[in-house]
């Protein structure tokens, strides 16, 4: 008996866009079905070895195409696992399987565009971008009923018994009648399916078999005639158990993007394989773009698994460490035991190796990209630099000598991506520490004042505007032998003794002024100084050791602060060279109470430029006002 179902609501979208895709790379459907085929053949494969079931060999899983130009169909069979009733339902009715839910949530954002359809390799609906109706039939492995799931419009489908003689799945698409600007009828050409299984499916380990009608001269004649033969049309050997020397650049990008639903191209290939303690292939990738997801808990790090070329699972996270998470990628090794569980691979010897070996690579070729291709480095560095510098952090320093060296921070001299090696050898020769200034970006910390004296004398300033960067620092302590100095924090022992004298004595000489300043301002600032940090600039706030300007930020706004208020002490710095504090003294001469105002102002100024908002605006602008009429008198 039949039963007709309505989609559920994201599947009638994802459908609809399917039907009235204007994608052009509509060819992909094909790869997408039989990544299914081959997929549900690695499943009973898989439960096959498990299970000690006799009489499942890869050998006779093939996958089998066939066209028929009148009744303009495409098929595709495969004899591996099948689906039963309700999983025709689950599977096919409703988006389930990852690349599809990503699809569906840029879809709820409001990305309407059809080209993320490439980006997330939507699988099975992916037919409807050439067919107008599409018929499942399959039979689950070990039952004995079969069922046909049909559908031909994003409104619903139909789950009835049919007959199907052998466990699998066979997939009949019709064909879209032509428009004027797709011609769907070359799908029903012989050749350009084979090209299709060449180009995107070659190198699936079941053999993808076609009837095709060849052209043969007759024996003992000078004629031709067309003869049908079963062709294998892929080579079924996995790309990365082929000669690294044989393959193009070009098959590792279509394998990348189609294996990885990516639709750039890698940054990075790293094929290799390992023999000796532990035998291995492995084909590593470096994303060219930052996954859609990748910021969210969707985004699952982790290699594909393979034993012999068997597929064992798919994100098996243990083979990466976190501060590479960003690679993608396989590995297939003999000496897996395929019947492993994913708790058990934890524990296992052969997995820790690899592992090892992995992150050995991976460390390897970024260093190498770092020495031998900066451009490139600097584009993977804005892309994932941020999760090195976690790792750093994340491990309490203890990746330190791991990572230090991968490290970029934009340096004020050089306005570009500099190494900690690079900033130390350019170190000038009184220059003790390696300086840094925080902010939101390199325009504004450039133009904070506290750097000033530091540009002053030719240091060079690391420019931090990752909320990680500080406390990536922090976890480093030093770089050989030199340590991490932040210019608007504790004291920078920048001034010659004889400064350092008049700088004392010029506290000494003011320090009413300084007390009445600090009393007007409370327990708003620790501290009220004198500064030699200053150049040009009349005030600037500096933080007393231990938090940071920035690390309260950065606290604060993190959700498990909540509400703790974290502070770093405040220092407010005067420029005891500038006219502004000529103005103080006189004012605190002549006109005592007015201090209270004057230093109100110094301080909102202060926390204006170092990023804060100030208490009371109102207040701040009235004082202002009255400044400014006073000044015109
Ligand atoms: N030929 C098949 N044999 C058995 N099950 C199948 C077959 N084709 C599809 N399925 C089932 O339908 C589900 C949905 O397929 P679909 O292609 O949409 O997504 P997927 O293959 O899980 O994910 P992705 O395309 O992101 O790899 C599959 O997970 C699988 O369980």
């Amino acid at each position: 008996m039949s039963e007709k179902k309505q989609f559920k609501t994201e599947s009638k979208r994802l459908l609809d866009l399917m039907i009235n895709s204007i994608y052009t790379h509509k060819e992909i459907f094909l790869r997408e079905l039989v990544s299914n085929a081959s997929d549900a053949s690695d499943k009973l494969y898989y439960k096959a070895l498990q299970e000690n079931i006799n009489g499942i060999s890869r050998e006779d899983m093939d996958i089998f195409l066939s066209i028929d130009k009148e009744k303009r169909t495409i098929t595709i069979e495969d004899h591996g696992i099948g689906m039963d009733h309700d999983e025709l339902e689950e599977r096919l009715g409703t988006i389930a399987n990852s690349g599809s839910n990503e699809f569906k949530n840029a879809l709820e954002k409001g990305v309407d565009n059809v080209d993320i359809i490439g980006q997330f390799g939507v699988g099975f609906y992916s037919a409807f971008m050439v067919a107008d109706k599409v018929e499942v039939f399959s039979k689950k492995y070990g039952e004995d009923k079969a069922y046909a799931w049909v559908s031909d419009t994003s409104d619903g489908y139909e789950i009835f018994e049919s007959g199907l003689d052998h466990h699998g799945t066979k997939i009949v698409l019709h064909l879209k009648d032509n428009t004027e600007e797709e011609n769907y009828d070359e799908y029903l050409s012989q050749y350009e399916i084979e090209r299709l299984i060449k180009k995107y499916s070659d190198y699936i380990h079941y053999p993808i078999k076609m009837e095709m009608t060849v052209s043969k001269k007759k024996e003992d004649s000078d004629e031709y005639e067309d003869v049908t033969e079963v062709k294998v049309l892929n080579s079924q050997v996995p790309l990365w158990k082929r000669n690294k020397k044989d393959i193009t650049e070009e098959e590792y990008n279509d394998f990348y993007k189609s294996k990885f639903n990516d639709f750039t191209d890698p940054q990075r290939v790293m094929h290799n394989r390992v023999e000796g303690n532990i035998t291995y292939d492995s084909l590593l990738f470096i994303p060219s773009q930052v996954p859609m997801n990748y910021f969210s808990s969707e985004y699952e790090k982790g290699l594909q698994l393979y034993s012999r070329g068997v597929f064992i699972m798919d994100k098996a996270k243990d083979l990466v460490p976190e501060h590479f998470r960003f690679v993608r990628g396989l590995v297939d090794s003999q000496d897996l035991n395929l019947n492993i569980s994913r708790e058990m691979l934890q524990h296992d010897r052969s997995m820790k190796l690899i592992a090892d070996r992995i992150e050995k690579r991976i460390q390897r070729e970024l260093e190498d990209m770092l020495k031998k291709d900066r451009e490139e480095y600097v584009k993977f560095w804005k892309n994932f630099g941020m999760q090195i510098k976690f790792g750093i952090y994340h491990s309490y320093g203890m990746l330190k000598d791991k990572l230090q060296d991968l490290l970029l921070f934009y340096s004020a001299n050089k306005k570009d991506y500099i190494t900690l090696n690079e900033y130390v050898e350019a170190m000038k020769e009184d220059q003790k520490d390696i300086y840094f200034a925080s902010g939101e970006t390199v325009e504004k910390i450039d133009m904070l004042p506290a750097c000033e004296a530091v540009k002053d004398k030719g240091f060079d300033i690391l420019y931090l505007t990752d909320n990680v960067d500080e406390f990536c620092l922090q976890m480093l302590r030093d770089y050989k032998e030199k340590t991490f100095k932040n210019v608007t924090q504790g004291d920078l022992n920048l001034e010659s003794e004889e400064e350092k004298k008049e700088l004392e004595q010029k506290t000494t000489d003011h320090k009413d002024l300084l007390d009445a300043i600090k009393e007007a301002l409370g327990d708003k600032v620790v501290e009220v100084r004198l500064s030699s940090r200053l150049k040009s600039h009349p005030v600037c706030l500096t933080s007393s050791e231990g938090v940071s300007f920035e690390m309260e930020k950065v606290l604060n706004a993190m959700p498990e602060a909540q509400g703790q208020n974290v502070k770093a002490g405040r220092i407010l710095e005067i420029n005891p060279n500038h006219d502004l504090f000529n103005a103080l003294v006189n004012v605190n001469e002549k006109n005592a109470d007015k201090v209270k105002d004057y230093a109100s102002l110094l301080f909102d100024e202060a926390m204006l430029i170092e990023g804060f908002t100030i208490e009371d605006p109102v207040g701040f602008s009235n004082k202002i006002t009255s400044l400014m009429i006073e000044a015109s008198k």
